[in-house]
């Protein structure tokens, strides 16, 4: 029997930086061949997009698949076995496969499916990588919004209990294999030593924790860690479920069984994303501020997309974690139509009416 292609999960909080280290990890194969699948929540395609424009020989188009919207454990007999079936397929089968969790993905469910016996034979997961936003959480967010995380715990009638965001949190590090503590360059070094410590602590056994900046990290490092994570579920709990369903004793390896178990643990309507379009900018700089402005207002987690400026050939790539509003020049809009489009995602109960009013004023 061949030897079955190993698949990386790298998952991780809206915005900690799973596309920049993808993008580093392309830029530095090495000759590998990789192969990439990218789950968005939102349905503007902005990782996609920035991965397949970044010029690199090793990042063709065809190598990038998407899976459409949504959370990959309610799809993964419609969406990712067959995605995965195709890439399988293919002649020239990939070396290692690189799979892009939405940002509010439970890393869980998706390792769950490597046990799907259409898959099951010829895949295994080499290891979880989450990466985690260094700044944002050694000032005790796992999101870089104080707004938004005080507003939900207010609602929280019981202190003790979770919110949705520590959950997915916890999740996500229960599950690495890897955590990657990403943004040193905004931490000083006592404070980053400090962070890796203390999720060394909170890890399960064995689990490396390294420090990294834009995710520039060696491939060798991120790639062959042979864990075979699917054989091992057991051990990464998923803290959420375990708290709050006492009846939960379905963490035997019974994918089918337990996916449908899982359908409605976690709460799909507890984030919202929609679109906002709007007309040409004339100062990137202002609409930035602006842009900042509008995420404290209303407590946005993560704002991306492609803004079109007067005068210029090229599309401004706009990427806000938090109220910290990064923009650039990328590349030009191409075949693309030339408009400005931005992606929102935060809780459920933003106002979207006048979010879009801000963002288009
Ligand atoms: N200062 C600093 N910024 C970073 C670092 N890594 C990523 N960023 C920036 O953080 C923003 C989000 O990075 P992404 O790589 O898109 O994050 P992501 O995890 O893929 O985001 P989602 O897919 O939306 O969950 C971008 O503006 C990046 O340039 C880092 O190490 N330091």
């Amino acid at each position: 029997m061949p030897a079955k292609i190993p698949a990386t999960v790298v998952t991780g909080f809206l915005g900690a930086g799973k596309t920049t280290l993808i993008r580093h990890m392309l830029a530095n194969a090495n000759g590998k061949r990789i192969a990439l699948i990218i789950n968005e929540f939102g349905d503007l395609g902005v990782d996609g997009d920035i991965l397949k424009g970044c010029g690199d020989e090793t990042c063709t188009e065809d190598d990038i698949m998407e899976l459409s919207n949504g959370c990959i454990c309610c799809t993964v007999a419609d969406d990712f076995i067959p995605t995965m079936q195709k890439l399988l397929d293919r002649e020239n089968v990939p070396d290692h496969i690189v799979i892009e969790t939405s940002g509010l993905a439970l890393p869980q469910p998706l390792v769950r499916a490597f046990n799907w016996p259409e898959i099951s034979t010829r895949v295994t997961v080499d290891g979880v990588v989450t990466v985690v936003d260094g700044k944002a959480v050694s000032e005790g967010l796992f999101a870089h919004n104080v707004a938004a995380v005080d507003a939900q715990r207010k609602l929280d009638e019981n202190l003790d209990h979770e919110t949705p965001l520590s959950e997915l949190f916890e999740d996500q590090i229960a599950c690495a294999d890897m955590i990657i503590v990403n943004k040193a360059d905004l931490l000083g070094d006592t404070a980053a030593d400090a962070l890796v410590a203390k999720l060394k602590g909170e890890a399960r056994d064995g689990v490396q924790v390294v420090r990294a900046s834009h995710g520039a990290l060696p491939i060798d490092v991120l790639l062959g860690q042979g864990i075979g994570a699917e054989d091992d579920l057991a051990n990464r709990h998923e803290v959420h479920h375990h708290h709050h369903d006492h009846d939960d004793d379905h963490h035997d390896d019974d994918p089918k069984d337990d996916d449908h178990h899982h359908h409605h643990d976690h709460d799909h309507d507890a984030f919202e994303s929609f679109i906002v379009s709007r007309d040409e900018v004339a100062d990137p700089k202002a609409y930035a501020a602006q842009i900042s402005d509008v995420i404290k207002a209303h407590g946005i987690l993560r704002l991306k997309g492609f803004v079109a400026v007067t005068g210029k050939p090229m599309r401004l790539t706009v990427q806000a974690v938090g109220p910290r509003v990064d923009h650039y020049f990328d590349q030009p809009f191409g075949a693309a139509p030339r408009e400005t489009r931005l992606v929102v995602i935060g809780q459920a109960g933003l106002d979207r009416a006048a979010i879009e009013a801000a963002l288009c004023a």
